[in-house]
């Protein structure tokens, strides 16, 4: 091994966060990398992401392309990937997070209380549907899907011109008020200017990982099949290792393994619509030795955003490392990460929230 490839689907988006991902880690390795893209099933079809099953189509091809040698790595959204970790993979970096929030992308630069009575809004998220109409309950929601140019281009005035990021064709444009994405995606497009409003945390919960990238190999340690792993090629599989060590974030990691242990408990008893947002919390006038707090909010609501079930909860802290100085993972300070989400994830659960998704 001299270098290392990292596959990545072929959007725009993708492209774009797993060109940065990778030339980091070079950059910390003083490995070349080379990009392979991998069509996933989520590309190809063009139902809605309810009938193809749910987000899990995108990972399973990147997936596979990892555990049979393929690719050293994938670059995955993080809020796409499902939470069941499948056996022979391993999350070895999640980088430091970038805006959690959801965007407006509203015409005319409306912000949400601007948009007229009954304005027409895009998004594909049951999500963004139900907080979106729990504050504002006239709105005309409107199921829409593509990739981030061709959801903008259903806005009057935020159609993008880039041949490399073509709109899909045959897509209605400017027949929308505004369509609501992750900033996340759009800072990382360098479209932040098609925001109008980054919606506060308070009225829109983002979803559970939204905003951080999972990088995903095999476990260090694995013999990769076909790859014919001689010695020759440990000093580099190290490299890598302690470059994906090093651009881990431990603090995005523990938000996101809560909002993680949040999801994992609720999927098996309730369908509806849910946002999560942890964060790390340090008091006023705290010192580098006084504990900081981890605090998990979430909501559960009914599609029509007519019943919100709130729920917050947050553990001390002795530390904001997930690794030990020799570079060990301390299981404790995650597994209590882990374990706020499954305590979130069980008050809403007391509190009907399995019940909201058959009303
Ligand atoms: N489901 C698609 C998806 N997956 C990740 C992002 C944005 C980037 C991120 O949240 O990290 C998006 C687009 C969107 O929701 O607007």
């Amino acid at each position: 091994m001299t270098g290392f490839r990292v596959g990545t689907r072929g959007s725009a988006l993708a492209t774009t966060q797993t060109t940065t991902a990778a030339q980091a880690l070079s950059e910390m390795s003083g490995l070349e990398h080379e990009l392979v893209i991998i069509r996933t099933e989520g590309d190809v079809r063009t139902g809605s992401l309810a009938q193809l099953g749910g987000t899990g189509v995108f990972a399973s091809a990147l997936r596979a392309a990892v555990l049979d040698g393929r690719v050293d790595l994938a670059v995955h959204s993080l809020k796409d990937l499902p939470s069941a970790q499948p056996e022979g993979l391993v999350i070895a970096s999640v980088p430091e997070r970038a805006d959690v929030r959801d965007a407006l992308c509203a015409r005319d630069g409306l912000t949400l209380a601007e948009l007229p009575e009954g304005a027409k809004i895009g998004t594909g998220s049951p999500r963004r549907v139900a907080q979106l109409l729990a504050v504002r309950p006239d709105l005309q929601m409107v199921d829409i899907r593509g990739n981030v140019q061709t959801r903008l281009a259903r806005v009057p005035g935020l159609e993008h011109h880039d041949d490399n990021a073509p709109a899909a064709a045959g897509s209605p444009r400017g027949d929308l008020d505004a369509v609501v994405l992750a900033c996340a995606g759009l800072d990382r497009l360098g479209m932040g200017w098609a925001i109008t409003e980054r919606l506060a945390p308070t009225v829109m919960l983002p979803a559970p990982g939204q905003g951080a990238l999972a990088l995903e190999t095999r476990p260090v340690t694995a013999e990769v099949p076909g790859a014919g792993g001689s010695a020759a090629d440990q000093p580099a599989a190290d490299r890598l290792a302690r470059a994906l060590a090093e651009y881990d974030d431990p603090a995005t990691r523990l938000q996101v393994t809560a909002e993680r242990g949040l999801m994992e408990r609720l999927e098996a008893g309730c369908a509806a619509p849910l946002g999560a947002l942890a964060r790390v919390e340090r008091p006023e006038d705290a010192d580098e030795q006084s504990p900081a707090r981890l605090v998990l909010h979430a909501v559960v609501a009914s599609l029509d955003g007519t019943r919100m079930l709130r729920k917050h909860a947050s553990v001390e802290l002795a530390e904001v490392r997930i690794r030990h100085e020799d570079g060990t993972p301390d299981v404790g300070v995650l597994s209590a990460a882990r374990q706020l989400g499954v305590d979130v994830a069980e008050q809403l659960l007391a509190d009907g929230a399995d019940l909201l998704d058959r009303a």
